[in-house]
């Protein structure tokens, strides 16, 4: 059984992400609706755990007093509620499971689309000694990195096991297929500096493939 969750700390979290996917949406990153967020509540054990999660099927850009509910580690509503938590919740389920993290940011962009497709054949996207590896807490000069790709089904729990397989604990990012990517970190904080690093090292491959000479 997970330990009940205090009023004031609900409310803190549902303030930090409304201020994250503000912050989000004002970069054009949840399109048509895309897009969920979520931050875990109180502690965590791989078995039991509490986090919030944005509604299913909501403008993102928007601000409103439904916006968010509480899910347990099945993905299951921990309140009596009418809101209906995210379509991929058992993705962050699998995410917070697999590492602990605090915070999952799950968004759709165009340069994390054409990567996915891009390197699909391999499994993952490589990135190779750019600076921004280091927000990943990758010192390595030169470093190389893979940015691993999941299949993209419908039925999302057909997934998962594709997350669980191919998570890499030192990435704190995994794309889905023609779809986009989710990034984590210990806190709202850490996510989105992981995030915008994504994007940016997204943009840099994408840019490079056009211009290097084959
Ligand atoms: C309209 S985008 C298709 C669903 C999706 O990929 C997404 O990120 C948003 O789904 P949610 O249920 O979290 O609103
Ligand atoms: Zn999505």
């Amino acid at each position: 059984m997970s330990e009940p969750i205090l009023l004031e700390e609900k409310q803190r979290i549902y303030r930090e992400l409304s201020i994250a996917k503000a912050d989000l949406a004002s970069r054009g990153w949840f399109p048509g609706t895309s897009g969920n967020m979520s931050m875990r509540v109180g502690g965590f054990e791989p078995d039991n755990f509490v986090f919030a999660v944005t509604a299913s099927g909501k403008d993102k850009a928007a601000s409103t007093p439904e916006d968010f509910l509480l899910v347990d580690q099945t993905g299951g509503a921990c309140e009596p509620t009418k809101l209906k938590p995210s379509a991929e919740t058992l993705i962050h389920c699998e995410i917070y499971r697999l590492t602990g993290c605090g915070a999952i940011f799950h968004i759709h962009s165009v340069f994390n689309s054409l990567v996915s497709e891009l390197f699909w054949d391999r499994r993952a996207v490589p990135v190779e000694g750019v600076e921004l590896i280091k927000a990943f807490n990758i010192w390595d000069e030169e470093a190389v990195i893979d940015v691993p790709i999941v299949s993209n089904f419908a039925d999302i729990p057909r997934i998962v096991p594709e997350v669980t397989e191919r998570l890499n604990p030192r990435i704190p990012g995994i794309l889905l297929r023609k779809h986009g990517i989710y990034a984590w970190g210990r806190d709202a904080f850490e996510a989105k500096k992981h995030l915008e690093a994504f994007e940016f090292l997204f943009e840099y491959v994408y840019r490079l493939q056009l211009v290097r000479p084959r």
